[in-house]
C-alpha cells in the first residue's frame, strides 16, 4: 500500500516552494528504495477517497443532527486518502484569514487558511467526497444544498477563532458546516477544541484529531480555542445558492 509520510509535525507555516501542478507532495515509504520516479499526489484518485456515507451515517446519527443540530463522524476516510490530506496540508502556502473588505482581526480569528480549486490533489478529491455526503443529505433530509466550498486551516500556536455563526447576520447561504481535522495524537492539553453550542443551548467540546469530521448547523454559535500546537484542518461549507465565489471567509 502507497504510505505518504506525514509532515504536519515539521512544517513551518512559511513554505518556500508550495505545492501546485508542478510541486506535487511526494508519496513515498521512507524505507521503500525508489529507483523510478517516487510516486506523487499524481497518482492519487477519486476512489481512493470513496466513503460509504450512509453506512457511517445512522439513523440514530441523522435523529441527532435534526435534534441537536450536529454529528461527529470517526475514521471517516482510508489511510491513503488521510495521509495524502496530512501531507497536502503541510505544504501549502497559507494566507492570513480576513473577515470583511479585507480587514484581518486576528484577535478574532488567527486562522491561515487556502481555498480548495481544482488546483489541488488530495483536497479536490476531498470536496468531491463531501458532495456525496451534501447529496444524502439532500436525500434523507431536503437539506437543499447546491454546492460546497471548503479551505485547509492552520492555527498557528496562541490562535484560535472567537464566538461566531458560519453565517453573517442576515444570510443564510451556508446550510451546513463540517470540519475536517488532521493532526495525530491531538492531545486534551494542546487546547484547540471546537467549542460549539447545540440548538439546546448545551456547550460541547470537541477535540480536533485527525480523520474526524463534525458537521453542524451553520447557525450554531462556535468557537475554535487557543490551540498550544500547530492545528491543521479543513473547513467546508454546505452551501443552498447556486454560484460557486470563492468569497473572503466569515
Ligand atoms: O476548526 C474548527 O474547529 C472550526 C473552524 C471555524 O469555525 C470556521 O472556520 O468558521
Ligand atoms: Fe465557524
Amino acid at each position: 500500500m502507497t504510505k505518504i509520510t506525514s509532515n504536519l509535525e515539521v512544517t513551518q507555516l512559511v513554505v518556500d516552494q508550495p505545492i501546485g501542478q508542478d510541486n506535487p507532495p511526494m508519496l513515498f515509504v521512507p524505507s521503500e528504495d525508489y529507483s523510478h520516479e517516487p510516486p506523487t499526489q499524481h497518482v492519487l484518485q477519486t476512489s481512493d477517497f470513496d466513503v460509504n456515507w450512509e453506512n457511517k451515517l445512522t439513523d440514530t446519527q441523522f435523529d441527532k443532527f435534526v435534534e441537536d443540530g450536529w454529528l461527529i463522524i470517526d475514521d471517516v476516510f482510508d489511510s491513503t486518502a488521510l495521509l495524502a490530506l496530512q501531507a497536502e496540508s503541510g505544504f501549502i502556502d497559507y494566507r492570513d484569514a480576513e473577515l470583511t473588505a479585507g480587514i484581518r482581526l486576528s484577535d478574532i480569528r488567527g486562522d491561515k487558511i487556502r481555498w480548495i480549486t481544482e488546483n489541488f490533489f488530495a483536497g479536490y478529491y476531498y470536496l468531491q467526497s463531501i458532495n456525496t455526503l451534501a447529496a444524502l443529505f439532500n436525500r434523507s433530509l431536503f437539506a437543499g444544498i447546491r454546492h460546497s466550498e471548503a479551505h485547509y486551516a492552520c492555527y498557528p500556536v496562541g490562535f484560535g477563532y472567537q464566538w461566531h455563526s458560519d453565517n453573517p447576520a442576515g444570510r443564510d447561504e451556508r446550510v451546513i458546516s463540517a470540519v475536517f481535522y488532521l493532526n495525530d495524537e491531538w492531545a486534551s492539553t494542546d487546547g484547540g477544541a471546537l467549542e460549539i453550542v447545540d440548538t439546546h443551548g448545551i456547550h460541547h467540546n470537541v477535540m480536533p484529531v485527525a480523520n474526524r469530521l463534525i458537521i453542524f448547523a451553520s447557525d450554531l454559535q462556535h468557537q475554535v480555542q487557543i490551540a498550544h500546537r500547530q492545528r491543521y484542518s479543513i473547513a467546508t461549507w454546505l452551501r443552498r445558492d447556486d454560484t460557486i465565489v470563492l468569497v473572503a471567509p466569515l
